[in-house]
């Protein structure tokens, strides 16, 4: 599991090692495994650090103090290192490393071609020239801001970054390898927003601990790959901010059955999807069950789609049946006066008795007032916008969602008492006491129509598999939905690596990616 924590709690646990310590051994640290990764990244790029490019971007504070740090040593392993100034004010003893290494000192900063006081007597330089230094060269590092940024780059920081990310998207393969010291610049540290121009990295080299902002949309699409540096922080007692599941934690919540099972112990879910007018959205989300290991799938819907469902999926039970939990509503249209009021008798009697469901797409405007956190809603931007628009006198759209995921999920779990799992790029997660998970794996060409449906279905057979769990510990209906979006994730890109892949090809690769999560742990 990935745990990502905010600046605050990050900079008090520094606290008593900073403390302890001798004045700027912990930067020290943290340069100096910075520059290891990034020696790693020259000779993988190069075959060799001597001789490389490296352009340094520098901020004006501590975090340009670990750039500053990390090209003097790259600088000492023969790179020729560049870096610029963007501030003012730039780290002293960075600075002063820098220069003794060998390193060039340039700024971008100051008037008719005054140099900055401060900075080191660093050569002025057109911001145009800086950039294509930077442009041309093999590795840049990205050391503007860290977690003292408040707000999104501004100045000469953010027009340089600006011109240099338009430069780098349209460039052709070959670039340099762009990486983020800490965090990519500018990024909401806590809450992954972004506001204003930044550099995407190829990787993000952060130290003590995953910062949130780096695992929450929408900066979680620009971090690129995430490498945590052990300071030795001792966050022990510390509420993470937002946790990442990983293979191993979704093993150990997943229902194995045991060598006694049967069908009706592993777990029924009742379906109720798909109408006349979208009849694959019930094979799909049946799909997503049977192929997510359902003990048994029930589906309630009209005569031509239960054709259909039972065709593809001979597994399935026409019918009203004893469930264990229930999907409702991917392709129920709620004007479907018949499928609508299905969809909200059935949610009825499953708050009554207290069932685990999953709510999706139509279902969503048939949800009563408030539920308890074992119904766990489903939408992507565009229908959790509706969901809290129709709530409430704010008239929130889908960007206004797509720009803020965790606030809009959190908003939509307050007034509803759902658990909110809300679809994208990044797969956001919020339940009880506030617990965020923040799920990115699945590959672009999941976005693709139907995909949604087989989620649903997934999760759903996930729920009924742990149905007397989940009611006894509603935490778990989070934890579930995030391992459910894992799993989903990574069936995309199981079921054709690097292309594209339809609905219907991800429920087909659930089983072998759920074995694949299950390897090593045996059935329980
Ligand atoms: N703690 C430690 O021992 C360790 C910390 N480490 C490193 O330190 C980093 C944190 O360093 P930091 O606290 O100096 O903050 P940092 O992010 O470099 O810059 C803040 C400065 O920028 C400015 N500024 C703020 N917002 C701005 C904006 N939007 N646009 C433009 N400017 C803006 C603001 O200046 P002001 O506006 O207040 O004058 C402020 O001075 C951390 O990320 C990690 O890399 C590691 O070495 C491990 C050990
Ligand atoms: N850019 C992306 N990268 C990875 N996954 C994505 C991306 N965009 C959407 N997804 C995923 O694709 C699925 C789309 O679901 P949804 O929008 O409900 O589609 P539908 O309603 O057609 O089934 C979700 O699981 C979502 O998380
Ligand atoms: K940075």
């Amino acid at each position: 599991m990935i745990l990502g924590y905010t600046a605050a709690q990050v900079r008090a646990a520094e606290q008593p090692l900073l403390e302890s310590g001798p004045a700027g051994a912990l930067m020290e640290r943290a340069a100096f495994a910075l520059a290891v990764r990034v020696g790693r990244l020259l000779r993988e790029r190069r075959g060799r650090v001597r001789g490389s490019a490296v352009v340094l971007l520098v901020g004006p504070g501590n975090n340009g103090g670990d750039a500053l740090h990390a090209g003097a040593e790259l600088a000492r392993r023969g790179a020729r290192v560049l870096a610029v100034l963007t501030s003012t004010r730039a780290h002293d003893a960075g600075l002063a490393a820098l220069v003794a290494a060998g390193g060039r000192v340039v700024t971008v900063v100051g008037e008719d071609g005054v140099p900055p006081a401060g900075a080191g007597g660093a050569e002025p330089v057109w911001l145009g020239d800086a950039i294509a230094e930077a442009s041309a060269c093999d590795v840049v590092l990205d050391g503007l801001l860290g977690i003292g940024a408040r707000g999104g780059l501004r100045g000469e920081a953010a027009e340089l970054v600006l011109l240099l990310a338009e430069l780098l998207a349209d460039d052709a393969p070959g670039g340099p390898a762009v990486v983020a010291v800490d965090t990519p610049s500018g990024v909401g540290v806590d809450d992954g927003a972004v506001a204003g121009p930044l550099l995407p990295a190829d990787l993000t080299v952060t130290f003590g601990a995953a910062k949130a902002g780096l695992l929450l949309p929408p900066a979680s699409g620009v971090v690129g790959q995430v490498e945590v540096v052990d300071l030795g922080l001792d966050l022990v007692g510390r509420t993470p901010a937002v946790a990442r599941l990983e293979r191993d934690d979704v093993a150990a919540l997943w229902p194995v059955p045991g060598a006694s099972a049967q069908k009706y112990s592993r777990g029924v879910l009742g379906v109720v999807a798909g109408t006349a007018a979208y009849p694959g959205a019930g094979v799909l989300t049946v799909s997503g069950a049977v192929r997510g290991g359902a003990g048994m799938v029930r589906y309630l819907g009209p005569p031509g789609v239960t054709a259909a469902v039972l065709s593809a999926r001979p597994e399935v039970v026409a019918g009203e049946g004893r469930v264990q939990a229930w999907a409702l509503g991917p392709g129920v249209d709620p004007h479907d006066r018949v499928q609508a009021d299905r969809v909200r008798d059935v949610l009825g009697e499953a708050l009554v008795q207290g069932l685990p469901v999953v709510v999706d797409a139509g279902g969503l405007s048939l949800l009563p007032g408030r539920v308890p956190p074992w119904v766990v809603l489903t939408p992507h931007a565009g229908e959790l916008a509706d969901l809290v628009s129709v709530r409430t006198d704010e008239e929130v759209g889908r960007a206004a969602v797509e720009a803020e995921p965790l606030r809009w999920a959190r908003r939509a779990r307050e007034l509803t008492g759902a658990t909110v799992l809300l679809k994208g790029p990044t797969t956001v997660v919020v339940g009880v006491h506030d617990a965020v998970y923040a799920q990115a794996d699945g590959p672009a060409w999941l976005a693709t129509a139907g995909s949604g449906d087989v989620l649903t279905g997934l999760l759903g057979a996930l729920l009924a598999g742990r149905a007397a769990d989940v009611l006894e510990d509603p935490t778990l209906a989070a934890a579930l939905a995030a391992a459910a979006a894992l799993v989903h994730g990574r069936a995309a890109e199981r079921a054709q690596p690097g292309g594209p892949v339809s609905a219907l090809a991800v429920a087909d690769a659930l089983p072998a990616e759920v074995a694949a999560v299950l390897d090593g742990r045996g059935a329980r």
